[in-house]
């Protein structure tokens, strides 16, 4: 079967990375998640002292670490400078400063690059999931989708996840995922888009289940077309 590359972005907990794994495992595709890269690349820069909220210092620094990501969508890894990041890049403080980083034109340079390099070393095809795949990263993606989901849902599904481990009520979480999505819709460089070319899908009334099919569907019509 012929390989195929599918896009899919969306605001901080549309489901993006459940559906994009799910996918990937499913059609046997390669995965990849674009922003634990940047979360990858946030993290280092707070463990090395870097001042996120000074671009320059951000520019400056951002060639230096070694990023390298996992594709199998069963053990998805991501390890800065040979040490497992994965845990480390989900804390709550990269999350509030990775959209200053993000934001920087030279670490989005260099991280697309790599993002580049994984997709066309993917023999069988790649979901790429993030904010820019399909207007920026992979305009010629087969396959691109744009999920969103009304903010009280999103909140909803993320409190459901960190209860326990941070404590977040539900108004403070949904202020967090609003601000971070206006700040990565609001930057200049590649900022979150839905690509004129995407099919969005509104996953607010919706189960995972039903949107795995629902991505599972339109990649399986885009081969049949073919
Ligand atoms: N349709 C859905 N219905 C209910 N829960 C969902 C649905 N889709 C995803 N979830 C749950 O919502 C949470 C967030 O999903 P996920 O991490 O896939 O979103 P995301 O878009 O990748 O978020 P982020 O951009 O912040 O990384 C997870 O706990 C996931 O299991
Ligand atoms: N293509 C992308 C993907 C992500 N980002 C930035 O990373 C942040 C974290 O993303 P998560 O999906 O792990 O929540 C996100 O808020 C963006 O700032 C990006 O810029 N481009």
């Amino acid at each position: 079967m012929e390989s195929v590359i599918v896009a899919i972005d969306g605001p901080s907990g549309t489901g993006k990375s459940s559906t994009s794994r799910a996918v990937a495992a499913e059609l046997g595709l390669s995965y990849l998640d674009t922003g634990a890269q940047y979360r990858a690349i946030t993290w280092w820069m707070l463990t090395n002292g870097i001042d996120v909220d000074d671009p320059g210092a951000v520019a400056a620094v951002c060639g230096k670490p070694a990023i390298e990501s996992g594709t199998d969508p069963l053990a998805p890894a991501i390890s800065v400078d040979g040490a497992d990041a994965a845990g480390p890049i989900r804390t709550r403080e990269v999350t509030s400063k990775v959209s200053a980083v993000s934001a920087v034109p030279e670490v989005r340079a260099r991280i697309t690059g790599l993002q580049r390099a994984i997709a066309a070393a993917a023999e069988k095809g790649i979901v790429v999931e993030g904010r820019d795949i399909g207007t920026t990263v992979l305009p010629a993606a087969d396959v691109k989708i744009f999920l969103t989901a009304s903010p009280e849902a999103r909140a909803a599904r993320r409190s459901g996840e960190l209860k326990g481990r941070e404590a977040a009520d539900l108004a403070s979480t949904r202020e967090a995922l609003i601000r971070r999505d206006a700040a990565d819709s609001g930057r200049k460089t590649s900022p979150l888009a839905k690509a004129d070319d995407a099919v969005e899908v509104d996953t607010t009334e919706l189960t995972l289940q039903q949107v795995i099919e629902c991505v599972v569907a339109l990649v399986e019509e885009k081969r049949a077309g073919r």
